[in-house]
């Protein structure tokens, strides 16, 4: 039997990279904010029981606006993040702390709204026989790896690109392994993840992760050019 899942919405950051008055999960695109746009399909998945929405501080306000103006009723708490991406999936951690261990949790990018209900259901699911996954897709580019410390970057290595894979959320985990992975991160102040499955990965070394194919529409919407790809493809969707 697939139970369902709390999807973690990770809403925090302040989008330096985007350069907008305000931040870029909050931009209007396609008719309504990014963060929105988000929503709409982890409301619409029928997998996902409870969303907790975890916002930069100083946007809780609107962030609990947008939530009541669309009506989304799986919103269970709009809190605010912390300092940095791990900070905000800590603060989850915190407040699902009097959880199950085995409770199915999706950790997600908010300014990814591109992403499929078939890939939040198909994490929820893979969830009922794996301890920890991510969504990725199969690199295209060719991968370099770079000695950035020279006057100009120069290449190390180019990896098999069989074998790379491009990152993307939701990451999917049992409760108990997220939260033990970042308590033992939370004591190493030079470890700077990128994403949640690098936690565990680091961590608890002996949890598989596995991978559930993505798409190339999940895009995360990081710098100007990906906002004027995601209204177009916004523009195109239907849930
Ligand atoms: N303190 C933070 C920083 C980031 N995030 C979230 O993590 C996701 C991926 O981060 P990123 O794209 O880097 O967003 P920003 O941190 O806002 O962007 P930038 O790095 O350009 O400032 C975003 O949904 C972002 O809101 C978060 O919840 N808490
Ligand atoms: C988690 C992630 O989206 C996987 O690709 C990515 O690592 C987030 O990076 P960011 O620098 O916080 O946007």
């Amino acid at each position: 039997m697939t139970s369902t899942a709390v999807a973690v919405l990770l809403a925090g950051g302040t989008g330096s990279r985007m350069g907008a008055d305000r931040p870029k999960q909050l931009l209007r695109v396609a008719g309504r904010e990014l963060l929105a746009h988000t929503l709409d399909v982890f409301e619409a998945c029928d997998d996902i029981d409870h969303i907790r929405v975890y916002m930069a501080a100083g946007h809780l306000d609107h962030a609990r606006e947008l939530v009541d103006r669309y009506g989304y009723r799986k919103v269970e708490a709009v809190a605010e993040g912390g300092a940095d991406r791990a900070g905000s999936v800590r603060c989850a951690l915190a407040d699902l702390a009097g959880e199950p261990g085995d409770r199915k949790v999706l950790v997600h990018d908010a300014v990814r709204p591109l992403v499929s209900t078939r890939t939040i259901s198909e994490c929820v699911r893979l969830l009922d026989s794996v301890p920890a996954l991510t969504v990725a897709v199969p690199s295209t580019d060719t991968i370099l790896e770079v000695d950035p410390s020279g006057e100009g970057p120069t290449v190390t290595a180019i990896p098999d690109r069989s074998r790379m894979w491009r990152c993307q959320t939701p990451q999917g985990f049992r409760l108990e392994v997220l939260a033990e992975a970042h308590r033992r991160a939370a004591a190493d102040p030079d470890f700077r993840p990128t994403d949640d499955g690098g936690v565990v990965r680091r961590y608890l070394p002996e949890t598989p992760i596995a991978v559930v194919t993505g798409d190339e529409f999940n895009l995360k919407v990081t710098h100007p050019l990906d906002l004027r790809l995601a209204e177009t493809l916004l523009r195109d969707r239907t849930l």
